[in-house]
């Protein structure tokens, strides 16, 4: 595992300490049969096997670090589904089923719900579709949801997440197709301090980005496009898809040490390490 140490070597912010827990789904039966973002192209080869390794090298970087991996069986005829961090939210214990928007998905919500329930973890059905992490993200350190809507997870979802955890939530709207999930266009560095991509958001979401997170990373085009955003932080360690280079530079000059991973064949399905990385919060 390579990783960027920066100097110096602390890290800004404040984060939870003690190891991080997350889920992940092996991409056994990953492929683009069906197109549901712009990233998707459905004539172009994926390499299914690569897929595996490049998957494999991303959970060794996690227990490599200290945390805990913990795997959900893949199911044939569910390509996405190794994009673990849609089927739930999980904040306190509880997690939140997600509702998918695209019929293609639909069953992933159950066999995620089925996970949680036998790993024992409490379950809140949703009423309203939402993709899970895809469009919720937690900030400890300020008790505060940021959820995303505009292109899959319903609005209304956010008042429903409200209640289920009894946090605030901030509803930021998303506006370029390309980043379709909150989780393409913003990720939290630490337990208060978030990264994001300002020409993602519509222009009343940015002001409360602006007001809320003044001391963010701010991410340009180039570092959206190479899937810049879509990273795992404990807080100190960044993993990050190798590709954003740019991005590596902006997070070391923040005081994070990076870890780039190469998912090449998971961006071909529109998705990148927080896509295949669930935080499970107890
Ligand atoms: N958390 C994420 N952004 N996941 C990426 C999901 C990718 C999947 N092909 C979709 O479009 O639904």
């Amino acid at each position: 595992m390579e990783i960027h140490r920066s100097s110096p070597a602390q890290a800004p912010g404040t984060r939870s300490p003690g190891r991080r827990t997350y889920l992940m789904c092996r991409p056994a039966y990953y492929a683009v049969e069906y197109a549901i973002n712009p990233w998707m192209d459905t004539t172009a080869p994926v390499d299914t096997t690569l897929a595996c390794a490049q998957w494999e090298e991303l959970a060794d970087i996690y227990t490599g670090l200290g945390h805990e991996v913990l795997r959900i069986e893949p199911e044939p005829g569910l390509p996405d589904m190794v994009y673990a961090a849609n089927g739930a939210f999980v904040v306190d214990g509880v997690a939140y089923g997600a509702s998918f928007r695209y019929p293609e998905r639909r069953p992933e919500a159950d066999a995620h719900e089925k996970w949680y329930r036998s790993a024992g973890w409490t379950v809140a059905k949703p009423e309203f579709i939402n993709e899970g992490e895809g469009d919720f993200t937690y900030l400890p350190g300020r008790e505060l949801i940021l959820a995303g809507w505009g292109f899959r997870t319903d609005a209304r979802a956010h008042a429903e997440a409200a209640d289920v955890f009894g946090r605030q939530v901030a509803s930021l709207r998303l506006v370029d197709p390309r980043y379709y999930h909150l989780d393409t266009a913003l990720a939290p560095l630490d337990d208060e301090r978030i990264a994001y991509y300002p020409e993602a958001f519509a222009p009343g979401s940015r002001l409360l980005l602006e007001r809320l997170f003044p001391d963010a990373v701010i991410a340009d085009a180039e570092d959206a496009a190479a899937f810049g955003l879509n990273f795992v932080s404990d807080g100190r360690n960044v993993v990050i898809n190798a590709e954003a280079t740019g991005m590596v530079g902006k997070l070391r000059e923040a005081g994070y040490e990076t870890i780039p991973v190469d998912l090449s064949e998971l961006k071909k399905g529109g998705g990148s390490v927080k896509c295949c990385t669930a935080e499970l919060r107890r």
